[in-house]
């Protein structure tokens, strides 16, 4: 798996021989499309920069579980089915990460934002900025996923 270098001209925290730090991640994915994005909130690393709501898998949970976890903790809402999508490795100057992007198609409970985050409802292209370097991939496999969807046979 290729690792996408975040802020490659500053330091990097930890050294050469930094862990990786599991992350679990939240597409989720209205009726008409739409996804929901979320801004890091005020303290913490990138805050402001606009991602997919999650967070780090703590030890003994799954990335399933963890994702269940934070997302009742974050946005208040009570996901169904978790459909595994995507994974992808960034090299942050903070920290080395890999994120686990799920897709989620139902939920339960209004959002509420716990963190002081803003949230959107965004299609392509997106409205908000600026996207987290991490999440920004995400972006460019939903425009692929979409010409597919959307695209018509003529034989
Ligand atoms: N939630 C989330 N994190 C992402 C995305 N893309 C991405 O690179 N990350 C990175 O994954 C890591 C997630 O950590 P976090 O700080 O959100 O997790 P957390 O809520 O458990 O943090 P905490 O330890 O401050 O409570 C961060 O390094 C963040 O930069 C994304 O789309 N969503």
């Amino acid at each position: 798996m290729t690792v996408l270098v975040a802020d490659g001209d500053r330091p990097r925290e930890g050294g050469p021989d930094r862990k990786e730090v599991e992350v679990a991640v939240g597409v989720l994915v209205r009726g008409d499309g739409a996804f929901l994005l979320t801004s890091r909130p005020p303290g913490k690393v990138y805050a402001g920069y606009w991602e997919f709501p999650g967070g780090k898998v703590e030890p003994g949970e799954t990335v399933e579980q963890a994702l269940r976890r934070e997302l009742i903790e974050e946005i208040g809402v009570v996901i169904g089915a978790v459909h595994p999508w995507q994974v992808t490795r960034v090299d942050y100057p903070h920290a080395l990460v890999r994120l686990n992007f799920c897709k989620v198609f139902d939920w339960q409970g209004e959002l509420h934002m716990h963190e002081g985050q803003s949230f959107a409802w965004q299609t392509l292209p997106v409205q908000v900025k600026p996207v987290l370097p991490g999440t920004v991939p995400v972006l460019a496999w939903f425009a692929t996923e979409r010409v597919f969807t959307g695209a018509t046979h003529d034989s």
